[in-house]
């Protein structure tokens, strides 16, 4: 089995989609945000996973956010991911379909969630997305939603049947959980997020899939660039601000919001005071009040994670 990865280490990040108060795509401020990180070194991002609302765009809405995405990101050096969420999976072949007449050759899949995937249902998904399209790239986003994680050993099995798997997403610091990934899947690039990525790190090569920290893509880059060094001592000092920043979020939303979105928000807030905050319905977003108190937060506790 190779061990090269199929896909390069680097910082994965999403883009978050903002509408307006009759939940019409904010086109400006959308390609503001997508410069703007892609200006400050992250060069490899993605629509349409949680944060990104892949959950609750009607096709119009696709379409529309893809089309701007990919121009924004057609760039060499750039590396852009659609990404797929439906409980229906001709949903997910036909928006795989027109995004890839777009222009879009890197996809990232999800399980279908209504019902949680038996193994036999779970070979139809991925021979029909990624055997299906096999001209494209697929990373698979890894979550808890779906009712079912892939393992590294069935990620180990998938990978040996589909050279196109390329990639995983994993929010986790479980270290059994990383550990089998690192060995049972090792040609997969592995993102993990933030509170994992220092372990997984100092196990080998892995992305780092960006949430709470791209406040300041800076010193997120330093952090990223600890891992890739395996600099123990860096990548704990650099977290150690890390519970600080979570409940700086946590405090500022309360129970008022719960989808990672409302907090993704707030990120791209801070570095756009005109980054609107709200979700698609039915899903609550955060308040301008919760807002101003994370920012107010960040300003007396953390002033060094912001941009
Ligand atoms: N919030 C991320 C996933 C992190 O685990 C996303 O929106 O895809």
């Amino acid at each position: 089995m190779s061990t090269t990865k199929r896909y390069r280490s680097c910082i994965l990040g999403t883009c978050c989609v903002p509408w307006s108060g009759t939940f019409d795509f904010e086109e400006d401020i959308f390609r503001r945000s997508v410069r703007h990180q892609i200006a400050s070194g992250i060069h490899d991002l993605y629509i349409f996973g949680t944060a990104g609302e892949g959950y609750a765009v009607t096709d119009k809405q696709f379409d529309e956010v893809t089309r701007v995405f990919l121009e924004e990101t057609h760039a060499d050096g750039i590396q852009s991911m659609v990404g797929l969420i439906s409980i229906s999976l001709p949903t997910v072949i036909e928006r795989i379909e027109r995004a890839r007449d777009m222009g879009a050759r890197c996809f990232q899949i999800s399980l279908p969630s209504w019902g949680v995937l038996n193994d036999a249902e779970m070979e139809v998904f991925f021979r029909e997305t990624c055997g299906r399209f096999a001209d494209c790239e697929f990373l698979h986003y890894n979550l808890m939603r779906t009712g079912r994680i892939i393992t590294g050993d069935e990620y180990g099995r998938l990978a040996e049947m589909y050279p196109n798997l390329v990639a995983t997403k994993n929010s986790t610091a479980d270290v059994p959980r990383l550990t089998s990934l690192m060995k049972d899947a090792p040609q997969l690039q592995h993102f993990i997020t933030e509170g994992g990525f220092p372990i997984a790190a100092m196990m080998g090569e892995c992305g780092f899939l960006i949430s709470y920290i791209s406040t300041n893509f800076a010193r997120a880059t330093e952090f990223y660039q600890a891992g890739r060094a395996q600099n123990e001592a860096k990548l704990a000092s650099i977290s150690k601000d890390f519970p600080g920043l979570i409940a700086a979020f946590k405090d500022a939303v309360g129970t008022s919001a719960h989808i990672d979105g409302a907090f993704d928000k707030m990120f791209c807030r801070v570095h756009d005071p005109e980054f609107p905050l709200r979700l698609l319905p039915p899903y609550s977003g955060v308040s301008d009040t919760a807002f101003a108190h994370y920012l107010e937060l960040l300003k007396q506790n953390h002033p060094d994670w912001l941009p």
